[in-house]
């Protein structure tokens, strides 16, 4: 290999450094919808939820004015509903319903000051703390600490108990409740703080002069809000249900009605002995609907903290991995079997003619239909076929990722995926290998790995990669198609040495291979990729960025694999590094004869490295040849104009990524005038401006 380019190419990402310097935008400052990000999306659990707590909440406010005097006694005794009272009365002939009007206002004051009290004490302790770091962090958690090794309930009891029963209002016990209840919360607002005050918005906020209480209040707290009101809505149910358990040992709020004492006097009454349902199903099911709803909607604030949650269309949560619900074991080929595009997709490049070679009208080259690419000579048996293959992820609105994309990896070849950022490059290496998740389905094509016969453990037999059962899945990743993924340098466990996680793959896939066998064989593959084998007993953090991405490659090697997709594997590497590790995978590839997907922005790169490219952009492969024809003859204007991006040693330089015209890939501007190529009319090359 001779003369591989360093040139990377990204492409500008609006807005993906922050104005004030800090890349990655703030969440706190920038998130999209700034406050509407944290109100929940409406469901029908918000929706029953919501209706609920109103409810009662609403009962709790009127009925205590519209019912009478709870404490009247009567002398007709205990009586079921009828006779004017809605739901009874009780052995003193008081009225139930008034009193269960009333116990509801009790209950929702004790929860709402517990809520209160407790969220502000555990932000407090938590927030506070966390941020500020050293003595008041340390002497803050060992106060969350002991409050929250302290049995709970034991001390409510002692407070509870240790306060005159005369003075033990509703409010007394809201204020023990509180007192008792902070400290779990506080530690998780802790941990999320610590987390917040290492991103890099925050310190490029520090760093900018901000004063620390505006930092917690403008940086911090908005990231903390969904949380807060997570842990609101939770002090709040389980303080009414601890007052409920308090007053029902005769500890709960004296001269005050709450759904507590309410039950307690029930049971004092005999209520349950005398069969008399109305007096206690009444304050039970109140709090069983009233907790229902604060959990639903408490589902709906998860969302809000788990933006994952966010998007999906209710119901389309599958397993991981899973394919898309109602695919058959192998969808038809769009192109191979003429089918229709699910969705009526009528995207895809334009058709170029069916035999290799020749382009289509519109420049495009990749033959709709077939796998193979253009100018391809002697062809390498096969190992790896995908035809039209579709990945959408299911969010509103549905983003089509991947578009009938059709590729043969040939063994022992080098394919090159390049494209933009965002075009799909990892959603089809993902799908390739059933690593999508959802959202993301794959709603057609097929994926058919060919295994290699005899040697190294292989059938000879196809394998519809889109149709294997977990098992098979499990047992088929990594052994025949190991993946080295974007970001590598952070994808090892940092708790665990270098041997403890390649020894971990082979006690996996290999259990028969004795501890001598599997020493021996990490040894190796970390020899091979030039790493020394003493580093086996390296923690990743004591190894340099180029020693980590070696050893990811090093663990993709382990078993000996047919396939290995590598997803910008050099990408934060410098360039002497990366040289270096793409001419060892050069070498691997000789060596070891497998195909590898190599997947990056940097097609100058690729033209050194592959043997074939395949050109995406928003989700389709554009132009599909071999690198000596995409080099000196690229065919579809795309393709022409990202080579022409690229730096050049003569001084000329491209100008799409420099100026970022509107409308090109990656920036705002004009989509609706793009044409069928995605490209404006006269960004055309003068010789294809001929009407089509
Ligand atoms: N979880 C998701 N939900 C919705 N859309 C998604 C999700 N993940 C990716 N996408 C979208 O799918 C498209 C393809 O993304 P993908 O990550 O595959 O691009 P890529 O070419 O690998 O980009 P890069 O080179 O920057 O990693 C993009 O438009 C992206 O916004």
């Amino acid at each position: 290999m001779t003369n591989l380019s360093p040139a990377v190419v990204e492409t500008a990402e609006p807005g993906a450094a922050s104005p004030d310097g800090a890349p990655g935008a703030a969440p706190g400052r920038k998130a999209a919808g700034g406050w509407r990000s944290l109100v929940p999306r409406w469901s029908p659990k918000l929706g029953v939820g919501l209706g609920l707590v109103a409810a009662i909440a609403l009962f709790g406010l009127l009925g205590p004015l519209l019912t009478g005097d709870p404490d009247t006694v009567r002398n007709s005794g205990m009586a079921p509903p009828g006779d004017g009272f809605l739901l009874g009365t009780t052995q003193t002939g008081q009225d139930v319903f008034a009193q269960l009007a009333h116990a509801t206002r009790g209950s929702l004051q004790i929860g709402v000051l517990v809520g209160v009290l407790a969220t502000a004490l555990s932000a407090l302790f938590g927030i506070i703390g966390g941020y500020a770091g050293g003595a008041v962090d340390e002497g803050f958690s060992l106060f969350s600490n002991v409050m929250l090794v302290i049995p709970g309930l034991p001390l409510v009891i002692v407070i509870a108990g240790f306060v005159p029963a005369a003075q033990r209002g509703w409010w007394t016990i809201a204020v023990v409740l509180a007192i008792t209840g902070w400290a779990a919360s506080s530690r998780v607002l802790r941990a999320q703080t610590l987390s917040l005050r290492n991103r890099d918005y925050v310190a490029a906020a520090r760093v900018a002069g901000e004063r620390p209480w505006r930092v917690v209040s403008v940086e911090i707290l908005p990231n903390l809000l969904p949380l807060l009101a997570s842990q609101f809505v939770f002090a709040v149910i389980l303080a009414i249900l601890s007052e409920a358990g308090l007053s029902f040992l005769g500890l709960g709020a004296s001269n005050s009605h709450t759904l507590g004492t309410m039950l307690y006097y029930a049971q004092n009454g005999f209520a349950l002995q005398r069969e008399a349902w109305w007096w206690f199903v009444p304050p039970g099911l109140v709090i069983a609907a009233f907790g229902c709803g604060l959990s639903l909607i408490n589902f709906s604030i998860d969302e809000i903290i788990n933006p994952r949650l966010r998007n999906i269309p209710r119901g389309r949560a599958g397993l991981p991995g899973s394919v898309s619900a109602g695919r058959g074991p192998v969808a038809p080929a769009p192109g191979a079997g003429g089918g229709e595009r699910p969705g009526g997709d009528a995207g895809g490049p334009e058709t170029a003619d069916g035999p290799e070679g020749t382009a289509g009208p519109a420049g495009t080259s990749h033959p709709e239909g077939t796998a193979h690419p253009e100018g391809a000579g002697v062809r390498r048996d096969p190992v790896l076929t995908v035809r039209g293959l579709d990945v959408v992820y299911a969010v509103e609105p549905p983003v089509h990722a991947v578009r009938n994309v059709s590729l043969t990896l040939g063994r022992g070849e080098i394919l090159g995926l390049a494209g933009e950022s965002g075009c799909g490059k990892t959603t089809l290496a993902y799908a390739i290998n059933r690593l999508h998740r959802p959202p993301a389905e794959v709603t057609a094509g097929s994926v058919v790995f060919h295994d290699r016969p005899g040697a190294g453990g292989g059938t000879g037999r196809d394998i519809d990669v889109l149709a294997l059962e977990s098992e098979e899945l499990r047992a088929f990743r990594w052994s025949k198609l190991s993946m080295v993924f974007q970001g590598a340098m952070n994808a090892l466990n940092p708790v665990l040495s270098v041997h403890d996680q390649l020894d971990d793959v082979l006690t996996t896939h290999r259990p028969a291979m004795t501890r001598a066998e599997r020493a021996a064989r990490c040894a190796e593959v970390l020899r091979l990729v030039g790493v020394d084998p003493r580093r086996l007993d390296s923690y990743p953090h004591e190894l340099s960025g180029g020693m980590r991405q070696r050893v990811m490659i090093a663990m993709a090697l382990l078993l000996d694999p047919q396939v290995m997709i590598m997803d910008e594997p050099t990408t934060a590497l410098d360039v002497v590094v990366q040289r270096s590790i793409l001419r060892e995978i050069l070498r691997f590839r000789d060596e070891l004869g497998f195909a590898v997907v190599f997947i990056t922005h940097d097609l100058p790169l690729l033209l050194e490295l592959s043997d074939h490219i395949a050109v995406m952009r928003d989700g389709e492969v554009v132009e599909y040849a071999t690198a000596e024809r995409i080099k000196e003859h690229p065919r579809h204007p795309y393709t022409r104009k990202l080579l022409g991006s690229f730096p050049s040693l003569t001084g000329e330089r491209g100008s799409f990524i420099r100026t970022g015209e509107p409308g090109e890939p990656g920036t705002p501007g004009r989509p609706g005038e793009r044409d069928r190529d995605g490209l404006h009319p006269d960004e055309h090359h003068p010789d294809e401006r001929a009407p089509r």
